[in-house]
């Protein structure tokens, strides 16, 4: 089968680079000049710095030479998604599309199968997603990612592991792309308590309750238990809350310190903690934490403000 990645950030790249190191990968970018830049150095300067590209990876801005593929992996950030599958929704129909996006549609309050759904005739839907920074992936370190698919997937779970890269599957589209989606927006918040100086256990504490928050709302729009537990959700909850090497938590970091954040770099969860808000509400769903950050991603309260507001919730138990 052929793959090509649509989509030249970090973790297209990393993603291709990954696959080609088993078999021939196309790797579509939408700048002709960053493509030529890429094809010459065999690097991705911009993204994803001091990685070799294979020579097994082909660097394209063709969109008909990627389009040919079977099994497409869609790696651009989540608000751009729905344009791109409909400007390209004719050439898409029937592909396996496999979104590799963490994030919740904006302007819909779809993930990324409702979107290729919604926009693809045809098309079977996927969803990559799970604990892994595109470095590591890059490198070559192991990771272990969630492949989840309605339909039977061994196959794609084949084609899509390495010797680094493993993949459990699962049926349950909605609970993975949901607990990529919801950890970015709380990974803000857990940036934001040590940014602001709150302390280990305050992280801890926030982690948890974050936890119970992404149950509630997964498991109310259908997400299986089990998927909220595993690599797509707390697996990589935990990830994102630890490690500077988010960007979601790096700019929680920044909204806690009082420092300036690049606005060009891409964070999926400050639109995801709107779309997120949005839906609770209108649900009826408690997700305190998540209205937090929209508020204070959206700079209508500062941290203090957040902080006392959380801790003068009313007593309850866990
Ligand atoms: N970087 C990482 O470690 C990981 C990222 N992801 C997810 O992957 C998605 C992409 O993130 P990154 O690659 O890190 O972002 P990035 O900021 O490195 O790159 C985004 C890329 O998307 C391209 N792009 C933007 N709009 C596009 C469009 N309409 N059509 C085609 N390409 C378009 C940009 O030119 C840019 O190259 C996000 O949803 C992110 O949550 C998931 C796991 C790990
Ligand atoms: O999704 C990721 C790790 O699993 C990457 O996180 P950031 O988008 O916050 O950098």
């Amino acid at each position: 089968m052929s793959i090509a990645v649509l989509g030249a950030g970090a973790f297209g790249t990393a993603l291709a680079v990954s696959l080609a190191r088993k078999g021939p990968v196309t790797l579509w970018a939408r700048g002709a000049e960053q493509v030529h830049e890429m094809a010459e150095s065999r690097e991705n300067a911009r993204r994803l710095p001091g990685v070799k590209l294979p020579e097994t990876l082909t660097v394209t801005s063709d969109i008909e030479t990627a389009l040919s593929a079977e099994t497409l992996l869609l790696a651009m950030p989540m608000q751009q998604m729905a344009g791109f599958l409909q400007a390209h929704a004719e050439a898409l129909a029937g592909k396996t599309l496999v979104s590799c996006a963490k994030g919740i549609d904006l302007a819909t309050g779809q993930g990324p199968t409702g979107l290729i759904r919604a926009h693809v005739a045809g098309a079977r839907a996927a969803v990559l997603t799970g604990p892994s920074f595109a470095a590591d992936i890059a490198r070559g370190l192991p990771t272990a990612l969630t492949l989840a698919c309605t339909d039977h997937s061994e196959e794609l779970q084949a084609e899509l592991s390495t010797p680094t890269l493993r993949l459990y599957r699962t049926t349950d589209t909605t609970g993975a792309e949901l607990g990529g989606a919801l950890k970015n927006v709380y990974a803000i918040a857990a940036g934001t308590v040590i940014g602001a100086g709150l302390g280990e256990s305050a992280r801890a504490a926030l982690m948890t309750r974050s936890f119970a928050e992404m149950q509630r709302i997964a498991l109310a729009l259908g997400a299986r238990p089990e998927t909220l537990s595993g690599l797509s959700g707390f697996g990589d909850l935990v990830l994102t809350c630890t490690s500077a090497q988010s960007r979601n938590f790096r700019l929680g970091r920044a909204i806690g310190s009082g420092e300036g954040f690049d606005p060009s770099i891409t964070v999926e969860g400050v639109a995801t903690a709107k779309a997120l808000d949005r839906l609770a509400r209108e649900r009826g769903i408690e997700t305190p934490i998540a209205a937090m950050v929209r508020a204070l991603t959206e700079e209508k309260i500062g941290v203090s403000e957040a902080m006392q507001s959380l801790l003068a919730r009313p007593l309850k138990e866990e």
